[in-house]
Parts: C-alpha cells; structure tokens; sequence
C-alpha cells in the first residue's frame, strides 16, 4: 500500500520536489508527443461590435508527466483556452491533439468518449452529487460510461488522498478538503491522459488548498500524471513545474523552471503592465 503525506512543505523553487521532477520545456520531453496541444487557437463569443476575442491563436504543449499552471488577468481567456483543450468547447480556428487525438475530427459523441476516457476534472465547487457516496462519486465516471474500474488501482488512489475511512460518506459529510479530495480521485480513477483543474483551491482555506495541491502535485511526480491548472494565486502556481501566463487571449509567456510565488508575481505584474511575462 502506497501512501503520502498530504501535509508536507510546498516543493522549495530553489530545489524542486524531488529529482523526479518533470522536465519544463518540449525539448526535455525529446521524442514524447506533448499529453495535449494547442496551435492558432481562436475563440470568438459573440459577434460584430459585441464580439469578445476571448483567444486570439494561442501555441500551447502541454508536457506528458508535468505540472502545469495557467495564470493571468481575469478575462485573458484561461477559462476558455482550458475547455477548447479538455474537448470542453470547440475553438473557431486552429487545432487541439489531446493524446494523439485531433479533436476538429470528432463529433460531439467523440468527444463526449474522448473526454469520459482521457480526461480528469476538477473543478473549484468540486461538482459531486451529493446523494452518492465518496466511493460512489469517484466511480461516477467510469460508471456513466460503461467501464469497469481497476481496483487495485482505486485503492491506491484512495489511499494516497487518504480517503479509505470516508468512502462511505456523502459530500456533505466530509470536509472541503476532503470533498476535493474525492474529486481528484474521481479524476484520477481513469488514469486519463490529462487532469484539468479550473482553481481547485479555490474555495478553500490556506492550509486545505495546499493539502489539494500536494495531492495534484504527487499525482505528477509519482504517479506520472499530467496536470493543468487555472488558478489566480501565485502561490498555488508555485506548486507546478512551469506556469503559462495568457494576457488579452495571447500567451504572454512561460515560466519553466519550477518558479516561485514571487517569481510568478513579478510576471503577473509584468503582464498587467503591457508587457511579456
Ligand atoms: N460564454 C461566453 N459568452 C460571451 N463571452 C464569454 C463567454 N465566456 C467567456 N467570455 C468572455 O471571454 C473572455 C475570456 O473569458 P475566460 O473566462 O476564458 O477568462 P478567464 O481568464 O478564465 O477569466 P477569470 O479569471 O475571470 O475566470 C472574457 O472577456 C469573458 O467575458
């Protein structure tokens, strides 16, 4: 049985959570396809005088096996990018391969398939259904979609969020943090090619948020998960291997590495200013 704490120190910038941790560019991943990728992505709502180009031809990869944060100013289409590449929203130009799959050549049942089987979520109001219990709801999607989950790998997941003495109790008999918890594990259960988190901590204290990132951030260096997540704070940023920064539907720049929290708020300001990440 394979546990882990959830309660350790964030990974220190200066030396990264382990020697395990991810390689940040493409070019460390020499020879992998990127989990997912982005090219010329657009994404327009609206049209004419009311059009809001909430993308405007982003060029993203998104690294097998790393931690990915999305940053930026509310409104610089994070939101957006993460659901044209969850197979969430289609964009009106350019192209996503989410595990060597081209999503513009499937119809809304592909991708419906596609993301039941390759893709985790994780969403900030966690999304349970409350009359299932904590078992119940991380099984939900394999159960939807006809799949029969592999239990030696459920009880290891279980056991590395420390759910095993909650699996019978429903979302509102558990704590925030433990609700989460349950939603990573419902996102990890698949073992899907991507976890996507749109601000997991977000509604969440200090402490329980970077218990939820501790969790996502083992998921990555243990167990070899790909992560992407939106989140506003620089803090919770520092917990990824690189942090992508959009700005007005552009991608302002990257920060690889494994930045810190101040690191990540300098390129913030940097961008909030006019400038490149
Ligand atoms: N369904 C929609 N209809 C019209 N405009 C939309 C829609 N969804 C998003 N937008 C607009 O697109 C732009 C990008 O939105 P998006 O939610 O992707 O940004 P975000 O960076 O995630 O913002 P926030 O940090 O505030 O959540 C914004 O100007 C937003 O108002």
């Amino acid at each position: 049985m394979q546990t882990t704490s959830l309660s350790g120190p964030p990974p220190s910038p200066a030396s990264p959570a382990s020697p395990s941790s991810s390689p940040t560019s493409v070019s460390g991943t020499a020879g992998t396809a990127p989990a997912v990728s982005g090219r010329g992505l657009v994404r327009t709502y609206g049209d004419g005088d009311a059009a809001v180009h909430a993308l405007r031809g982003v060029d993203i990869d998104i690294p097998r096996g790393t931690f990915t944060a999305v940053m930026g100013p509310s409104g610089s289409g994070k939101s957006t990018l993460v659901h044209c590449l969850a197979a969430l929203d289609r964009p009106d130009g350019g192209e996503v391969v989410l595990d060597g799959v081209a999503l513009a050549d499937l119809d809304d049942a592909g991708l419906s398939r596609l993301r039941g089987a390759r893709v985790g979520f994780v969403f900030q109001s966690f999304n349970l259904v409350p009359v299932l219990t904590a078992a119940e709801n991380i099984r939900l999607p394999l159960v939807l979609g006809g799949v029969r989950a592999d239990e030696a790998w459920f009880t290891e997941v279980v056991d590395r969020l420390g759910l095993g003495d909650r699996l019978g109790h429903r979302p509102h008999e558990l704590s925030g943090g433990q609700q989460q918890r349950v939603a990573v594990a419902r996102a990890l259960l698949s073992r899907p090619a991507v976890v996507f988190a749109d601000e997991p901590t977000g509604n969440l204290d200090t402490a329980t948020g970077h218990e939820v990132l501790d969790v996502l951030r083992e998921a990555v260096r243990t167990g070899g998960q790909t992560v992407v997540m939106v989140t506003h704070d620089p803090v919770a940023a520092s917990w990824a291997d690189r942090v992508v920064v959009l700005s007005d539907g552009r991608v302002a720049g990257t920060l690889d590495g494994h930045p810190d929290a101040a690191a990540v708020t300098d390129a913030l300001a940097r961008v909030r200013a006019g400038g490149e990440a």
